[in-house]
C-alpha cells in the first residue's frame, strides 16, 4: 500500500501535538519513526490507522483520501494491521481464538486464507513461537508472549499495512533479536508496507529502509540509515541519532573546521550539513574521537568510564561540556585522567607547518 500524508497536523485543545507533516511511503517499503516521548509519534500512527482526525492535511491510501478534516474512513474499512505498545489483547480469548478472530472479522483478509483458518492459524502460531501456547488466556501469558499474540493477531489476515507501536518493547534481548529477524522476514514474504514507531534508534537502524526523525510534533528529517546517521542535516538529529557531540569552533574556507578548544587544529569534512557551518559547530560520533595522552589535541578530563565487552564508553568534559566517546583501545583512561581528544580527519599546523596526526 502506497500512502501520501500532505500538510498534516493535529491539535488537543490548544495543544498542537503535530504540525505541518509531509510524507510519502511507497508500496513495500518498511519505515521507522524515532524521536523522544511526547514528540508525537503514536499520534501520527493513531491519524494513520484512523482513529484520529486531522485537524488540517490530508492522508492518502492509494491515491484516495481517507482522512482529512472533512472526511475519516474508519480503521475496520482500512486494511491495516496494528500492533499496539500494551498488547490491547482480549481477556475472554485464548490465543488461538485471537488469531482466528482477527481472520475472520478483518474486512481485507483474502478468500483462501479464510477458508483455511485452520491451517493459517497454525503457519502464525508457528511464525511468532506460540505453538505450544495456543489454548492459553492472556493472564496466563508473560509480557513478552503477550506482544506475540498481538504480533500474531495482526499478521494473521495478512493486511497490505502494518502499524507497530513499539511491538518489541517488553521482550528481552534474546527475544528481541529473535522477533526483529521475524518481522524482517514477515517483511519480506509479505511485501507489505510496515509503520513501525520505536524510541530505538538500533531498531530502526537495522530493520527500515527508510527513517522519520521526529522532533516537538514536526519531522526534522526523511532519510535512508545510512544518511541520517551519516549526513545528518541537524543538530537535533545528529545528538539523538548516535550521539554527536556537537564541537564548537569556527568553519574556514574549503571545508576547514577550527575547534574552539585547539586552534592549531583543522579537520576537514566536505558532508557536513549547511546548518552546522552557519552555527559554527562539527559533529563528531562517539566512535570518531580519539583519546590521547599526548597534549596536542582538544584538552580534555576523563569523568566516566564504562566498560562494554569490546567497547569502552568514556564520558569527557572539555571546558565544562560532556561528550561521549566510545573507544577500543587497549590502554584503558581512569576517571580524573588529563587526555587529549583527536578526530579522525585532523591536521595541526605547528610552527607553521601543516603535518597529518
Ligand atoms: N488525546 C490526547 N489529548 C491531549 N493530548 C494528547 C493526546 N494524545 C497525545 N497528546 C499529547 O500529544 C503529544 C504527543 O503524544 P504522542 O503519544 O504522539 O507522543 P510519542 O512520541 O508517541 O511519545 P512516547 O514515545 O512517549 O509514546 C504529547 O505531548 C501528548 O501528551
Amino acid at each position: 500500500m502506497s500512502i501520501k500524508i500532505s500538510n498534516l497536523s493535529k491539535k488537543f485543545g490548544g495543544f498542537k501535538a503535530l504540525s505541518s507533516v509531509n510524507l510519502n511511503i511507497k508500496q513495500g517499503e518498511f519505515v521507522a519513526i524515532v524521536g523522544p516521548s511526547g514528540c508525537g509519534k503514536t499520534t501520527l500512527l493513531r491519524l494513520i490507522a484512523g482513529f484520529e482526525q486531522p485537524t488540517t492535511g490530508y492522508i492518502n491510501m492509494q491515491n484516495k483520501t481517507i482522512s482529512s478534516k472533512n472526511k475519516l474512513l474508519a480503521p475496520e474499512q482500512r486494511n491495516i494491521g496494528m500492533v499496539f505498545q500494551n498488547f490491547a489483547l482480549w481477556p475472554h480469548m485464548s490465543v488461538k481464538e485471537h488469531i482466528l478472530f482477527s481472520l475472520k472479522n478483518h474486512n481485507y483478509t483474502a478468500q483462501n486464507l479464510k477458508k483455511n483458518t485452520k491451517e493459517r492459524v497454525e503457519e502464525i502460531l508457528e511464525i511468532v513461537g506460540l505453538k505450544n501456547f495456543a489454548n492459553k488466556m492472556p493472564v496466563e501469558l508473560s509480557g513478552g508472549q503477550k506482544q506475540r499474540v498481538s504480533l500474531a493477531r495482526a499478521i494473521a489476515p495478512h493486511p497490505a499495512l502494518l502499524l507497530m507501536d513499539e511491538p518489541l518493547s517488553s521482550l528481552d534481548i534474546a527475544l528481541k533479536m529473535d522477533m526483529r529477524r521475524e518481522i524482517q522476514t514477515l517483511h519480506q514474504i509479505s511485501k507489505a508496507t510496515i509503520i513501525y514507531v520505536t524510541h530505538d534508534q538500533g531498531i530502526a537502524m537495522a530493520m527500515a529502509d527508510k527513517i522519520v526523525v521526529m522532533n516537538e510534533g514536526k519531522i526534522e528529517q526523511i532519510g535512508k540509515p545510512k544518511d541520517i546517521y551519516t549526513k545528518p542535516k541537524t543538530e537535533f538529529v545528529a545528538s539523538f541519532i548516535g550521539k554527536a557531540n556537537l564541537v564548537p569552533g569556527k568553519w574556514e574556507k574549503f571545508n576547514e573546521f577550527v575547534p574552539q578548544f585547539a586552534s592549531h587544529l583543522s579537520w576537514i569534512n566536505n558532508d557536513i550539513a549547511e546548518t552546522f557551518h552557519q552555527n559554527n559547530i562539527f559533529p563528531v560520533r562517539p566512535e570518531e574521537f580519539h583519546i590521547k595522552n599526548n597534549k596536542n589535541g582538544i584538552p580534555a578530563e576523563i569523568k566516566n568510564v564504562l566498560y562494554q565487552g569490546k567497547e569502552i564508553h568514556y564520558t569527557v568534559s572539555v571546558f565544562a561540556k560532556e561528550w561521549e566517546i566510545h573507544s577500543n583501545q587497549l590502554n584503558k583512561y581512569q576517571i580524573g585522567d588529563k587526555v587529549s581528544l583527536h578526530y579522525d580527519l585532523e591536521h595541526a599546523n605547528i610552527k607553521g607547518k601543516r603535518i597529518i596526526l
